[in-house]
């Protein structure tokens, strides 16, 4: 079983008097910024001079400085901004001003891992990976709780890079729900691979599979919108509650027996997909076809993204969550 540490198994002191620059103030930015803030770090955050996020860190009370200028500053540099623009960042404005008193640090492994960014030897590296969107990091903070993350220590140069790294997942409140320790290796190949077969890719294509078939069939799109969508969250809820077992004790017996024996089905087709999907991350194939993607101005991922916008479920969406205000009472900004 892996070493799980918690609250009382890391300590603030590593950060304590030092100065941690966040690049980057979107889904994690902002949360560890403020998380950092608000167990007693001093922050400070890094954007262009033309960034659109510049105004919420003014706004939030950060001292906000172009990307070079907060890296020769801090102690801790850690990388928030989009995978893709961080080599170029790394090379322009952090690299010039490294020495062996700064530490690196990243929230994913993508560009240790497949080596976009080769830091210098004598510097300290390593990653705080939240398993959850930054929202949630920052939310659960607030409320007293915790996302859990994973630590994974690439470079020990100081020989307290550890420290630092627990230092930091306590500091961000991963120390409240579980932290474990792994390498950039395995957090970067499990990552790509659930976001893409399990949590997002998996679970939209369900969802608009779902929808789709009700809706073809000549349902009424709101009713598969409940069933394929709304109810899947409260289904969810009881598995994260309560485990698989747990929420089928709170769904009927004729639903449980269509979930083992159609799911069966669905288990059969997809987990060989899956086993090839893992391959493709692992030898470094998703990485490359996403590096390219980038260089070329992203013309798939943009195209795909603008059909699943104009997709009639979130039209249906939008109009059934606004008679339920409960639901988007956080702007997500
Ligand atoms: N999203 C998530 O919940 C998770 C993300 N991660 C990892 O966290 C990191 C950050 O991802 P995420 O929070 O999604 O990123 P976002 O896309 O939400 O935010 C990116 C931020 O970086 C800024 N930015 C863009 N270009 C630059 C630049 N050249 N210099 C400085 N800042 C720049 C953006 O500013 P502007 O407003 O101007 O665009 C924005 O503030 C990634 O490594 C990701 O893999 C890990 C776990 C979960
Ligand atoms: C599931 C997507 C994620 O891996 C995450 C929120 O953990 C991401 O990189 O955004």
């Amino acid at each position: 079983m892996a070493k799980v540490y918690y609250d009382q198994d890391a300590t603030l002191e590593p950060l304590i008097g030092k100065t941690v620059a966040i690049l980057g103030y979107g889904s994690q930015g902002h949360a560890h910024a403020l998380n950092l803030r608000d167990s007693g770090i001093k922050v400070i955050v890094g954007l262009p001079e033309n960034s659109k996020s510049r105004k919420k860190a003014t706004e939030d009370g950060f001292e906000v400085y172009i990307p070079s200028e907060a890296a020769k500053r801090a102690d801790i540099i850690m990388f928030l901004t989009p995978d893709t623009v961080q080599p170029a960042i790394y090379k322009e404005c952090v690299e010039p001003h490294l020495d062996s008193s700064k530490t690196l640090a990243f929230a994913h492994g993508f560009n240790i891992h497949f080596k976009q960014i080769v830091p210098p030897k004598d510097v300290d590296v390593f990653m705080v990976a939240p398993k959850g969107p930054g929202h949630l990091v920052r939310w659960m903070y607030e409320e007293g709780k915790g996302v859990p993350a994973l630590v994974a220590i690439y470079q020990d140069a100081s020989g307290t890079c550890k420290d630092k790294a627990l230092a930091y997942a306590k500091a961000i409140g991963a120390t409240r729900a579980g932290v474990i320790e792994t390498t950039f290796k395995e957090e970067t190949e499990t990552d790509l691979f659930g976001e893409q077969w399990v949590l997002c890719g998996g679970v939209t294509a369900l969802i608009k599979a779902g929808f789709e078939t009700l809706v073809e069939a000549g349902y009424q799109p709101e009713v598969a919108y409940f069933e394929c969508l709304h109810e899947l969250k409260l289904i969810v809820d009881l598995i994260y509650q309560y485990g698989i077992a747990g929420m089928r004790y709170s769904i009927s017996d004729t639903a449980k027996y269509g979930d083992v024996t159609r799911g069966e089905r669905i288990y059969k087709m997809v987990k060989p997909l899956m086993k090839e999907g893992l391959e493709e991350i692992q030898k470094g194939e998703f990485a490359r076809e996403w590096v390219l993607e980038n260089q070329a101005g992203r013309p798939v991922f943009n195209a795909l993204l603008e059909r699943d916008r104009e997709h009639l479920i979130e039209k249906v969406g939008q109009e059934l969550r606004r008679m339920m205000p409960w639901i988007t009472q956080k702007e997500l900004k």
